[in-house]
C-alpha cells in the first residue's frame, strides 16, 4: 500500500499510526518512508502536479521492481464543507474531483470533459470506500481537488451547487489519483478536515486536530484494508 500526502507533517500523522520501525527509500522523484508493516508512506508535495509526479515516481519504482501497490491512499488535511464536514470529522472520497480543471465561458465553467480532453472524476472502488468509511466512522462523498484554495462564501456556494455530493476539497486527491490510474492501481482519498470551506479565517484552522484525527484514523484504516482484496474492485 502507498500513501500519498502532501506535506512532511502529515506523512508522520499517519506514520504515528503504523508499527515502526521505518526506513528511508530514496527514488529519482521521491523520498519513501516504509514501514515496517507493508504500508510506504510519501510526502508528496502540495497541489495535484506535483503530487502526480511523485507519486507516479514511487509507483513506477515499484512496478519496476515487481512489487506493485495494490492501493495508493491519498491522505491529508483538508476543507470541509458545512455543516456536512464539520472540523476535526474525516471524509472518505467516493468521488475524486478536478472542481478546476476546464474552460471559464460566459455561460459558466465547463469541465475538460466537455472539452473533448481527459477526465476530471476518479471513482475509487466501492467496497474499499465502505471498509474505509465503516472503520473510521466516516462520511463519504465527493472530495475536490483545487489548485486555488477557496476563499470565499461565493466560490463555496458555486462549488457546491456544480458539486452537490461535495463534502470537502483538498489540492492533492485528483494528481495522486491520475497517477494511480495510469498505473491500474486503485486509489482512496480519505480528508480530515481542518477549516471550513469558505470565508478565509486564519483562526478558524485546526491543523492539529485534523492531523491527531489523520493518525487515529489510520489506527483503525491500515488493518481493515489490509483485510480488503484489491482484486475486488466492486
Ligand atoms: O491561506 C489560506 O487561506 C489557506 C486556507 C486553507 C489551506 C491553505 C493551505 O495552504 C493548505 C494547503 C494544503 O492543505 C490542504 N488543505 C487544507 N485545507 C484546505 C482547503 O480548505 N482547501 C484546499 N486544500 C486544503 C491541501 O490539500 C494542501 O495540501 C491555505
Amino acid at each position: 500500500m502507498l500513501v500519498a500526502t502532501a506535506v512532511p507533517v502529515e506523512r508522520d500523522a499517519v506514520a504515528g499510526a503504523l508499527p515502526a520501525p521505518a526506513e528511508e527509500v530514496r527514488l529519482p522523484g521521491a523520498l519513501l518512508c516504509r514501514t515496517g508493516a507493508g504500508w510506504d508512506l510519501l510526502a508528496a508535495g502540495v497541489g495535484p502536479a506535483l503530487a502526480a509526479a511523485s507519486t507516479a515516481a514511487a509507483l513506477t519504482a515499484a512496478a519496476l521492481a515487481g512489487r506493485p501497490y495494490g492501493l495508493v491512499v491519498s491522505a491529508g488535511i483538508g476543507g470541509g464543507f458545512q455543516p456536512d464536514a464539520p472540523v476535526g470529522s474525516l471524509v472518505v472520497a467516493d468521488a475524486i474531483t478536478a472542481a478546476d480543471l476546464g474552460a471559464e465561458t460566459a455561460d459558466g465553467f465547463l469541465p475538460v470533459t466537455e472539452l473533448g480532453f481527459g477526465t476530471v472524476t476518479h471513482r475509487p472502488p466501492e467496497s474499499a470506500v465502505r471498509v474505509a468509511a465503516e472503520a473510521l466512522g466516516a462520511r463519504t462523498g465527493t472530495v475536490l481537488t483545487v489548485s486555488t484554495v477557496t476563499g470565499t462564501a461565493a466560490r463555496a456556494a458555486a462549488l457546491r451547487a456544480r458539486h452537490p455530493g461535495a463534502l470537502a476539497e483538498g489540492m492533492e486527491g485528483f494528481g495522486v489519483a491520475e497517477a494511480a490510474a495510469a498505473h491500474g492501481v486503485p486509489v482512496l482519498e480519505i480528508r480530515a478536515v481542518s477549516n471550513p470551506v469558505g470565508p478565509r479565517d486564519r483562526a478558524a484552522w485546526r491543523i492539529g486536530d485534523a492531523l491527531a484525527a489523520l493518525t487515529e484514523g489510520f489506527g483503525k484504516l491500515a488493518p481493515a484494508l489490509e483485510s480488503w482484496n484489491p482484486h475486488d474492485h466492486q
